[in-house]
């Protein structure tokens, strides 16, 4: 068994005992989930996967699926244009905040919040909603390297009560940061965030970046190399809402996490790292999530300001 192999289990065994943290709730469907799955993932940019745990279990994207339509809005609108109507600001508030919608700003101050999320999801072209729908899902593809789908339980449930995201939809309305068809774009964001991933699926998505946009096995190009370094700088400095400093601080590599338990983070030419646990913290991420990519960090020199690269088992 390799180290790393080795060093994921070790891990695995170590933080499945934790039972801090709450599965989220406030999307009913998500409260479905086991408390106790637990999965690692890790895939290296020349294709390599490990895995540990729950790392097949199928699970809804949610906050992940932001940075991978943000990487689409790029492409659709070039960094300039984009940049004058979703703002790259960490707010240092969490996801769901309303509060700096209110200072009357004409755009959102990034794309990894809601606000911002669904601003960019609005932002999409495609010939009406079933046209933009299958580009989204077109995109994962290429990061997942097979079909996806949405989950449709989930996608109704966070339609019928995610009325925080429809009243900062019609907020941005009402200060013109958005086009009027809200209904729509809170559709399409609602779809996005309940796509069915695995772990396994989250850190072959994190490698296609660390990957300079090419997924590793497939060899599929999934964006436009150009854009990855955007989409590596809004999840580094946003990623991870009301923690993102102090992950940056502990953890030190650019991450993303959703609600249902997910977080991917990327090693900028080595590897995509994932791990799944639904429960969350008060800031909405996975408590065994956070401990275990902290672990991984120290044991293996991850930390981009780390220059003591000698135990990096990623660096040849
Ligand atoms: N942080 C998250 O994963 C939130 C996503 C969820 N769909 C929401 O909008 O509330």
């Amino acid at each position: 068994m390799s180290e790393l192999q080795a060093f994921l289990e070790k891990l695995h065994h170590t933080y499945a005992a934790m039972e801090q943290g709450e599965v989220a709730a406030y999307i009913p469907e998500l409260s479905k989930a086991n408390p106790d799955w637990f999965g690692i993932s890790v895939v290296t940019t020349d294709g390599q996967a490990f895995n540990v745990g729950d790392t097949e279990q199928k699970f809804t994207i949610q906050s992940i699926s932001k940075l991978f339509s943000y990487g689409l809005a790029l492409e659709d609108h070039g960094r300039e244009i984009l940049l004058k109507k979703v703002g790259v600001e960490p707010t240092g508030d969490p996801f769901n905040s309303m509060i700096r919608l209110d200072e009357g700003s004409h755009r959102p101050y990034n794309p990894m919040i809601n606000a911002g999320a669904i601003a960019t999801t609005s932002l999409l072209k495609g010939d009406g909603p079933t046209d933009k729908l299958n580009r989204l899902l077109k995109m994962l593809e290429r990061y997942t390297g097979h079909d996806v789908f949405i989950d449709m339980p989930t996608f109704i449930s966070e339609r019928a009560t995610g009325h925080r995201n429809r009243a900062m939809a019609h907020l941005m309305l009402n200060f013109g940061m958005i086009d009027k068809d809200i209904d729509a774009a809170l559709d399409l964001y609602f779809q996005q965030c309940a796509v069915m991933v695995t772990c396994q699926d989250l850190a072959t998505m994190a490698a296609t970046l660390a990957n300079h946009g090419q997924n590793p096995i497939t060899q599929t190009r999934a964006v436009n190399e150009d854009y990855v370094r955007d989409i590596l700088s809004v999840m580094y400095t946003c990623g991870m809402y009301n923690r993102a400093g102090e992950w940056a601080y502990r953890v030190g590599v650019p991450a993303k996490s959703g609600v249902s338990g997910g977080i991917l983070a990327v090693i900028p030419g080595k590897a995509g790292i994932a791990t799944f646990s639904p429960p969350i913290d008060d800031n909405g991420n996975s408590v065994r999530g956070l401990r275990v990519f902290e672990a991984l960090s120290k044991k293996y020199n991850l930390h981009m300001f780390d220059l003591s690269m000698g135990r990096c088992i990623f660096c040849i």
